[in-house]
């Protein structure tokens, strides 16, 4: 089953594990002055505060999720791989951690003045400079770099994770990797939650599910950074998954060799992308690849638009390691000479203007949502590269088609529109859009298209869901395109092939929706009378797949459904298991001082998102079942993907 396994890459730079441990204390007010908040994320908010006793400022975490017991903090991903990566300049350090009195843990941490997504919209018409941009990569590499040569990989790269602050005097800046909520050792067992990382810097192995991924997702995601970096705009700002893998394959051409053959550059092919869409029902447009050197102007056309090719690979194993990223030219070249942009007030002076009293920029998040929403009704033309031209003026505003292209007959060139200068492929539109193939996919791609404004409550309707003949009769094509063109979220994507006979499978009616029951956990919300969470995952003993499904309703009935069609060999085989280990007693250990036993619900919650899963269902290849809970609203873009930070 296992397809392939990463490899840490070479250790030279390992320098062992830290010895901090986690501290108890009544509040964190004890012992530190709390300024403001400077940062709210999905599982921590975060306040600036200054030791008692001392000036010296921190940046205080403080976890949304109170533990159950002390020893709860060490399974934390974010404290279990703090507490093992040594100290480096590029990753933010830690100096304490406290556990409260109501069990709530403090992550106390070196203070960094804002996060690169605030730095990139206060920059907006004044791009960074070339050497500005490749210092600040270099640094992430670097960050990077450390956490991988140390067993870990990040898994939420994204400007918003990285931290910078202005160095004095100059136009550049100290940059350090922080949010640790989601990493994992790489040789830990695969495979993982697929759901991981926020969308738009998501790896195409991630998009499309494969659970088998290590490391090279953050490369990946690093190479959309250094695009956003560089133009100020993101390079795949995707409305839903099914959109962010069009929209990577507008960029990056499809990723069969076809494609790749009709262009210069582009993502490469990637074989294993086949068989993931074969068994998501889905299949990629057939895209030829933009050439990116052709698409930016110099400097940017150099070094750096083959670092970006490099670096956004479709295939993970094309992607270089970050040790052999900073050995790219892009690093290593001589200094860039070329004119600063006229528009650009990058300069010492502007560099430095940056300072604590701007951050944190009051509406930085409400004012820069899905900045492409608006032209999703245009479904050909996404009018990305006109949108690109904003502030970077590093785009050449004629993009030049390859000349190994064929000219497209006059008849293709005036019934396609296709994206502003993009290069016209003779494959355009054979497949122009991704199709859900199958009808269980319908349910998939209908589930992927609510994503954005998804509502746990209203829509959690489990991705693989197998249906009876009728319901699938029920989901005629008509009523599909109705609902999708009905849709408050138009989407351009809202082509879909014909329903395929399939054979029949043991009827499913899902039970009443009653109105829904929030746990106290805003990370993970359970419906009464509904099913609430899945996982898709493979069985270490078979080659099947399976969903597992969440019946919250009543908490001693969990429900299992096992299940091979996903491989469409056999019908769907049903059974339902309740879990044995959900009413075990709560320890000494779990009593708050008082005495007084954790609120219920929490306790309920947290039981889910432990191993006790594991432990009722020993034979699926899945951690923590919890990670894939409830998948999270990702109407904006700082959402993180999954429910649970917890590792078993
Ligand atoms: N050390 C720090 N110094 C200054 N600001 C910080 C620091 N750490 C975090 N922040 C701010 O707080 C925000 C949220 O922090 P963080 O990403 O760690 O929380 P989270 O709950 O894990 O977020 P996410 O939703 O991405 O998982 C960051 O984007 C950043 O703006």
């Amino acid at each position: 089953m296992k397809k392939y396994l990463w490899r840490t890459p070479s250790m030279a730079n390992h320098h062992g594990r830290t010895s901090k441990e986690v501290m108890k204390c009544n509040t964190v007010d004890d012992f530190f002055s709390i300024m403001r908040k400077v940062g709210d994320g999905t599982f921590g908010s975060v306040h600036l505060a200054t030791r008692k006793g001392s000036t010296k400022v921190v940046a205080i975490k403080s976890m949304k999720r109170k533990l159950l017991k002390i020893s709860d903090a060490a399974r934390l991903r974010e404290v279990h791989s703090l507490l093992h990566l040594s100290e480096h300049e590029n990753i933010v350090n830690i100096f304490d951690l406290y556990i409260d009195r109501s069990f709530c843990l403090h992550i106390v941490m070196e203070y960094l003045e804002c996060n690169l997504f605030q730095l990139i919209n206060s920059r907006r018409d004044k791009p960074f400079s070339y050497n500005t941009v490749r210092d600040i990569m270099s640094q992430i590499f670097r960050g990077l770099g450390h956490i991988h040569t140390n067993g870990f990989f990040h898994r939420d790269m994204k400007p918003e994770n990285i931290l910078v602050s202005p160095i004095e005097n100059s136009s550049f800046y100290k940059v350090k990797i922080a949010d640790f909520g989601l990493a994992r050792e790489i040789n830990s067992n695969p495979p993982y939650t697929e759901y991981v990382s926020t969308r738009w810097y998501r790896a195409p192995e991630l998009l499309l599910r494969d659970s088998y991924y290590s490391y090279p997702v953050d490369i990946y995601a690093a190479g959309c950074m250094a695009f956003e970096i560089a133009t100020l705009q993101p390079i795949f700002p995707g409305m839903d998954d099914i959109d962010q893998v069009y929209k990577i394959c507008e960029i990056l051409g499809s990723p069969d060799e076809e494609s790749q053959n009709m262009g210069f550059g582009g993502g490469g092919a990637w074989k294993q992308a086949e068989k993931l869409t074969r068994e998501l029902g889905i299949s990629l447009p057939k895209l030829v690849p933009l050439n990116l050197k052709e698409l930016f102007s110099p400097p940017w056309n150099g070094p750096f638009a083959s670092m970006l090719t490099q670096l956004l690979q479709w295939n993970p194993e094309s992607r270089p390691t970050a040790q052999k990223c900073l050995e790219l030219e892009f690093f290593n070249s001589e200094e860039e000479k070329f004119e600063e942009p006229k528009t650009n007030q990058v300069g010492k002076a502007g560099d430095t203007q940056v300072s604590v009293s701007m951050y944190p920029f009051p509406n930085a998040f409400t004012k820069v949502t899905l900045p492409y929403v608006a032209d999703k009704a245009d479904t050909t033309s996404s009018k990305l590269l006109q949108k690109f031209h904003k502030g970077f003026t590093g785009f050449k505003r004629t993009f030049q088609k390859s000349s190994k292209q064929k000219k497209p007959s006059k008849k293709t060139a005036q019934t396609i529109s296709t994206p502003m200068d993009r290069p016209p492929s003779p494959f355009f539109p054979i497949l122009p859009q991704i199709r859900p193939s199958t009808p269980l996919n319908l349910k998939l791609r209908n589930y992927l298209l609510s994503t954005a404004e998804y509502n746990v409550a209203s829509k959690s309707m489990p991705m693989f869901m197998e249906t009876s003949q009728s319901e699938v009769s029920s989901q005629s094509n008509d009523k599909e395109n109705k609902q999708i063109g009905n849709s408050t979220n138009p989407s351009p994507r809202s082509n879909f092939e014909p329903v395929i006979p399939r054979k029949s499978l043991p009827s499913y009616s899902e039970p009443e929706t009653t109105s829904p029951t929030t746990l106290n956990d805003k990370s993970t919300t359970f419906h009464s009378n509904k099913f609430s969470g899945y996982s898709t995952c493979s069985s270490r003993s078979t080659e099947q797949t399976y969903s597992i499904l969440l019946d919250s309703a009543d908490w001693e009935q969990t429900a299992l459904w096992k299940k091979s069609s996903l491989k469409g060999d056999s019908d769907a085989q049903v059974t339902k298991r309740p879990l044995k280990n959900l009413n075990s007693d709560i320890d000494d250990d779990d009593r708050d001082d008082s005495g007084k036993a954790p609120n219920m619900d929490l306790r309920k919650s947290s039981i889910l998102s432990s191993n006790i899963l594991e432990q009722d269902f020993p034979d699926f290849g899945v951690t923590s079942l919890a990670d894939t809970l409830g998948v999270p609203g990702l109407n904006s873009r700082t959402d993180s993907h999954v429910t649970s930070q917890t590792i078993s």
